[in-house]
């Protein structure tokens, strides 16, 4: 809930939250790894006890685009199949309406192909930002066999 506006390369921070959906309240903890790019390569460690990925890029960077398309298939490659790993693509800084270099459409187009949900966020506004951890957990429980989108109920008879 607290906006940096400077930029502080991430060598890797973990972050504790909690969040309530539909009544059941989670606890997550956030990895927040070092910015990868085609070179850098993802440890070993990010494959293991790692039960969802969210994955970011800025919609102002068609390189961050690519970056993230290079890290879905090193997931890919590192877990055999992505078939049910919980994974939700996120454009970032969609205030930044000016420098746009990947359409809503580009993004949407993708996440449709993996199959995950998408969300255009700004951090900066902290817009649709607990949407994004409300959608990997969803991602999380349906790849576990819970059905959150079954509304609880009871038959009477
Ligand atoms: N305008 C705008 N700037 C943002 C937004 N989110 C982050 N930034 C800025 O972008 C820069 C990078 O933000 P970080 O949160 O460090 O990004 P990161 O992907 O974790 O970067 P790495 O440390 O390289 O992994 C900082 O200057 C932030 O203030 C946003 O929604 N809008």
């Amino acid at each position: 809930n607290h906006f940096v506006d400077s930029y502080d390369p991430t060598i890797e921070n973990t972050f504790q939250k909690t969040l309530k959906i539909r009544g059941q309240e989670y606890s997550l903890q956030v990895i927040d790894t070092a910015g990868q790019d085609e070179y850098s390569i993802l440890p070993q460690s990010y494959f293991v006890n790692i039960d969802g990925y969210v994955l970011v890029y800025s919609v102002n960077s068609r390189k961050s685009f690519e970056v993230v398309k290079f890290v879905y298939d090193k997931l890919l490659d590192m877990k055999g199949t992505i078939n049910g790993v919980p994974v939700v693509l996120v454009g970032n800084k969609c205030d930044l309406a000016t420098e746009r270099e990947v359409p809503f459409e580009e993004g949407k187009r993708l996440a449709d192909s993996w199959k995950v949900a998408f969300l255009e966020t700004c951090a900066k506004e902290h817009h649709s930002v607990t949407e994004v951890f409300t959608q990997i957990i969803l991602a999380i429980e349906r790849a576990e066999g819970n059905n959150p989108d079954q509304k609880n109920s009871c038959v009477l008879s």
